[in-house]
This record gives C-alpha cells, structure tokens and sequence, in this order.
C-alpha cells in the first residue's frame, strides 16, 4: 500500500541525454525528477546518458525525490542501465512497457520502489496483477505508446483511450498504489494543458508525468486541492456527526468525511 499523500503531484522527465536539463533540473519544483534512459535518448548515446545520469545523481538534486527510467525488459540496454544504478541512492525506478509482473524480475535485485509504466494493451489488462506486486509503488500511464500500440489515426485522442485510462486508475486504487497520468506532448498550448491536467485529476489521478518545465506549475495547481476545496473539506469535517445527515444542501457519510481528510492531508 502506497499513501496517495505522498503520492508526488508533478514527475517530470529530464533526458539523461541532455545535460542543460539535468543541470537546470534541480531549481525545478517538480515533486519528482525521472531521468530517462529509454524514448528521450537516442540509441546512440545511451553510455553517455547512463554516465550523465550517475554523476547527477551523485551530485544530488537539492533534496528533491529522483527516479531513473531505465529500458525496457527485455530490450539489449536495460542490463547496462541497472548496473549503472546498483550504487546510487535514488527513490524509485521507472520500468517502461511492463506487460506482466514477470517484467518486473530485472529491476527487484535493485529493492528500490518500482513506477510500473502501463503502455501496451496487453498492459491494460494486466495492469490489476502488475500493481499488486509487492515491489510497485505506482502505475505511470505511457498514452504515446499507448495510442501507437492502438492504432490510433488521431495519435494523443485521450477520448480514444478513455477505457484504457480509467482501467489503470482502477488498477492502481484496487492495489493502493499510485495513479499517474501520462505526459501532454503539444507544450506551448497552455490552456490544453491546464484542461488535461484537471481530467486527470477528476479521473482520480494523483499526478501526472510531464516533459517540460513550464508544466510544472500548472501541473502542482491542479493535483493540489483548492482554496474552495479546503474550505468546503473543513466545513464538512467540522459539521460531521457519524452516519448520514445533510450537508450544505445533500447526503454525506463516512466516506465524504474521509475523502474531506484526505484531500486536507494534501494541502
Ligand atoms: C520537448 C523538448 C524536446 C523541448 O525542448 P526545447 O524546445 O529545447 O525546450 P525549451 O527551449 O522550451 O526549454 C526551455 C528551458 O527548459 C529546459 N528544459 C526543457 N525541457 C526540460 C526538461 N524536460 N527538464 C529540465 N529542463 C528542461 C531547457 O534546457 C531550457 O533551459 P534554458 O537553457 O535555461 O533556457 C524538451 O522539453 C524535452 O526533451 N523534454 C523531455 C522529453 C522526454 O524526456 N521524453 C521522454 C519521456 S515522455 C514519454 O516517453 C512518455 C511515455 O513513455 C509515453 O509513451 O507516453
Ligand atoms: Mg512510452
């Protein structure tokens, strides 16, 4: 069981590959950094990525939560990119396309909590036993590879993939591990991100991953509960008596009172 009140509103991916980001990175206030081995860094410069890696890493990100996606399972990279994380203190690692829990054997030697990515349809129906294996701390929703796997003639349609999305928010609740939603590709249209990030919210996700600096804050806003929320949370807190009973015009029980704590939990 993974506390969604520690789950990290905002995960934000910094290519090995890029040195700029991973130097800009730790001013960033991201709740996590994954830095990616796999899709951001050219087949040709993954040694130089795994090396970037491990010396940013050693030298720390001021204190802020880091993971490392490393390849996927089965892929000629992924040996090299655990052996490049034996020593190093990190707080996750991210498995990419995990299609059955047996996708999970390279990365368990590590005893690190492992971000299982949800990416394949075979992945989708799969994903319930994924997220209850005991080594899963989350489910990342990978909707690039999703949409490619599926098909889809309009790319990135998240109406397309509602079934899909919703099975992973299913999965990792009935595990009691994270929910994260996927990355939003178009990064200078504002307001779309803005709009998805509040889907993903509403669909009941704890954060989402993202891939540029300026989702950041956007992204913290949204996974964080509002001004109006906490208020309304307080207010029914306070009013509680146990059982139903009327609240500000309809019914609350039990749960009501416990969805109201939690979301004071992640104020
Ligand atoms: C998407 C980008 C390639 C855009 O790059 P670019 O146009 O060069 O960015 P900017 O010029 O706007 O950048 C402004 C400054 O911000 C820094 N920056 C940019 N991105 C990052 C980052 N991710 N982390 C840290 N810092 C970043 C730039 O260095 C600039 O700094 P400064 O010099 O001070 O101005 C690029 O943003 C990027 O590479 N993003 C990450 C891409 C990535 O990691 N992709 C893989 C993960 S997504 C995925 O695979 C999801 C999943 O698997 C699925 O299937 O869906
Ligand atoms: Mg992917």
């Amino acid at each position: 069981m993974t506390h969604p009140e520690s789950a990290p509103r905002s995960l934000l991916y910094v290519p090995g590959s890029n040195a700029r980001a991973l130097e800009k990175a730790s001013g960033l206030a991201a709740d996590m950094l994954i830095i990616d081995l796999e899709d951001a860094v050219p087949a040709d410069r993954k040694d130089e990525a795994r090396a970037a890696m491990r010396a940013a890493v050693m030298a720390g990100f001021s204190g802020k939560r880091v993971a490392v996606r490393v390849n996927a399972t089965g892929t000629a990279e992924q040996a090299a990119d655990i052996d490049a994380l034996a020593d190093l203190t990190l707080d996750a690692v991210v498995l990419p396309k995990v299609d059955a829990p047996t996708d999970l054997g390279p990365v368990r030697g590590l005893g690190l909590p492992v971000l299982a990515m949800i990416e394949t349809p075979a992945a989708i129906y799969a994903a319930r036993d994924i997220g209850a294996d005991p080594a899963v701390a989350g489910l990342i929703a990978g909707l690039n590879d999703l949409a490619h796997e599926l098909k889809l003639p309009d790319g990135m349609d998240r109406s397309a993939m509602s079934h899909a999305i919703q099975a992973i928010v299913l999965a990792a609740r009935a595990a009691g591990v994270w929910a994260l939603d996927g990355v939003y590709n178009a990064i200078d249209n504002v307001a779309g991100f803005a709009g998805e990030a509040a889907e993903g919210r509403r669909l009941g996700f704890d954060g989402k991953s993202l891939i540029h600096p300026s989702q950041i804050n956007p992204c913290n806003a949204a996974f964080a509960p509002s001004a109006r929320e906490i208020a309304a949370a307080e207010a029914l807190v306070a009013a509680a008596t146990g059982g139903a009973q009327r609240h500000d015009g309809r019914m609350i029980e039990d749960m009501h009172v416990a969805a109201a704590r939690a979301l004071l939990a992640r104020r």
